[in-house]
């Protein structure tokens, strides 16, 4: 009995070892179940997870913000230009609400921009919706270590409801104005490509300060409107250069005799758009190649001149007969060269580039160069007539009405006088009361002269001409103009 109780006893014992023994392993195995499992899950759901928990905790926040990085390092250059035009756009509306300013030189703008000031914010409102910019600085990874830049941003945040309208509209509002501003306000600049080698490259000459504006051009003022209006019109037709399929470019041909505003013009058309002007010296191009590298390093918003082009030798005449000389004449500019390049040049769309010939014998030039889609607009530069003198006397002399006017009315239509020359006579001296009365006398002293001299040559040419021409001018087809336009 006891050996039964005993033997029975060790059965009992060996059983309850292997229970336990299965019961350890039953937990091993379910344990490496559940942790494949979670592995499982782990991979297959925790982003699925992240997400509904971020789409959640991002339901509860009504609010979007968006990043404008200043370093180029987080977006390239482009990114740059958003944050400077940002920066200009707050400046101009917004800038009086932050309570700390700081006065930043932007590269190319005449006066610093006073911006707002690190950790600051102001407020915004487009359209009835309110946002909000607020300039912060990221924590540097490499602070205090050569090479660490400083990565300031402006963080735009406005409620989630007007995410479309925002990113749509204001944001584009914003960029427009701002880089509107900052044309504005450049410092233009003046390149020339004749001191280049070849003549292949544009170098820096100087800053572009001329002073000539609109406001100085001596011209009939129905002409100067539509000069004005067709340079406003030109330099807002982004969208409509994109529409129609055709390069944000135009050309300009000003022609008329030396002294009459031409170069005057360009400065004021210059100041007008406030491109930079690049002045094309034909004569110091080596060859069409180096022609077409050069036109395509021109960049846009700027103003492309090219000063007397009658006087490039293989520019003017007729076509046909250069082309046929355009390989023996390999190492110059032609004019086939020249068309293909204004044809082909301006490819871009990021900015308007205005092309402008100047030449005292129009009448010389082949009429593809100047023909309407290369040279848009052609405007006559002309000898100063009643209207032109008003405006420089009331501009030189400070007077709008004098009792010498009528007499040099008549003078100015019997003779041709550029208003270099007018101007040139009017330049009075500021001490002396009687100094316009002296200066208008020397004017009417020059003009009777001129007057004399242009009888005494008519007397001349007249006694020279043959029976034959005398005929053909009675009968009107010999009769010239005075050459005013005004
Ligand atoms: N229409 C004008 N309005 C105001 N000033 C003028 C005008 N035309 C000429 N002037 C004055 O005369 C000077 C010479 O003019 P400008 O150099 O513009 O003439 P241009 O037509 O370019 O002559 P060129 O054919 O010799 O180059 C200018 O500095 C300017 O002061
Ligand atoms: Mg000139």
């Amino acid at each position: 009995m006891v050996n039964t109780m005993a033997f029975m006893g060790n059965q009992w014992s060996q059983g309850a070892g292997m229970n336990q023994i299965g019961f350890a392993m039953a937990i091993a195995a379910s344990m490496v179940v559940i942790t494949m499992l979670q592995q499982f899950l782990f991979q297959h759901f925790a982003g699925y997870v992240e997400r509904c928990i971020r789409k959640l905790v991002s339901s509860l926040d009504p609010y979007v913000q968006i990043k404008f990085h200043e370093d180029t390092f987080n977006g390239g250059p482009k990114n740059h230009e958003a944050y400077a035009a940002i920066e200009t756009y707050l400046s101009a509306n917004c800038s009086a609400q932050a309570p700390r300013l700081k006065a930043n030189a932007v590269r190319d703008i005449k006066t610093p921009v006073l911006c707002v000031d690190d950790g600051e914010g102001v407020d915004d409102e487009f359209r009835g919706v309110k946002v909000s910019w607020h300039l912060s600085k990221d924590k540097d990874p490499n602070e205090g270590l050569r090479g660490s830049r400083k990565n300031r941003y402006y963080a735009l945040t406005f409620r989630k409801t007007h995410r479309k309208m925002v990113i749509e509209e204001y944001l584009k509002h914003v960029m427009e104005k701002g880089i509107e501003t900052v044309t504005k306000n450049r410092q233009l600049k003046l390149y020339s490509n004749s001191a280049s080698e070849q003549g292949g490259y544009w170098n820096y000459i100087m800053e572009f300060d001329h002073p000539a504006t609109f406001e100085t051009v001596a011209m009939e003022e129905e002409k100067k409107k539509d000069i004005i209006n067709d340079l406003k019109k030109f330099s807002k037709a982004k969208e409509y250069y994109r529409r129609i399929g055709k390069p944000w470019k135009r050309g300009y041909l000003l022609y008329g005799p030396p002294g009459t505003g031409k170069s005057t013009m360009i400065a004021a058309m210059a100041n007008e758009l406030n491109y930079d002007v690049y002045d094309l010296e034909l004569t110091a191009v080596s060859s069409n190649a180096n022609l077409k590298r050069l036109l395509n390093r021109t960049p846009c918003n700027s103003i492309l001149v090219i000063e007397d082009i009658d006087c490039s030798s293989d520019i003017t005449g007729q076509r046909e007969k250069k082309q046929s000389d355009d390989m023996a004449k390999f190492e110059k500019v032609t004019l086939s060269g020249l068309l293909n390049c204004v044809d082909g040049l301006f490819s871009a769309y990021d900015g308007g580039r205005v092309m402008v010939f100047t030449t005292n014998h129009v009448e010389n030039l082949d009429s593809a160069l100047i023909r309407r889609g290369r040279m848009d607009k052609h405007i006559a530069m002309s000898f100063c007539g009643f209207e032109a003198f008003k405006f420089l006397a009331n501009n030189y002399l400070g007077i709008e009405n004098h009792e010498l006017f009528p007499k040099i009315e008549g003078l100015l239509k019997q003779t041709h006088i550029t208003p270099a020359d007018v101007a040139e006579n009017l330049i009075a001296d500021d001490d002396d009361e009687g100094s316009a009365d002296a200066c208008l006398q020397t004017l009417i002293e020059v003009l009777e002269k001129k007057v004399e001299e242009e009888k005494s040559r008519l007397l001349n040419d007249d006694e020279k001409k043959t029976e034959p021409d005398r005929a053909v001018e009675e009968n009107g087809t010999g009769a010239k103009g005075n050459g005013h336009v005004y």
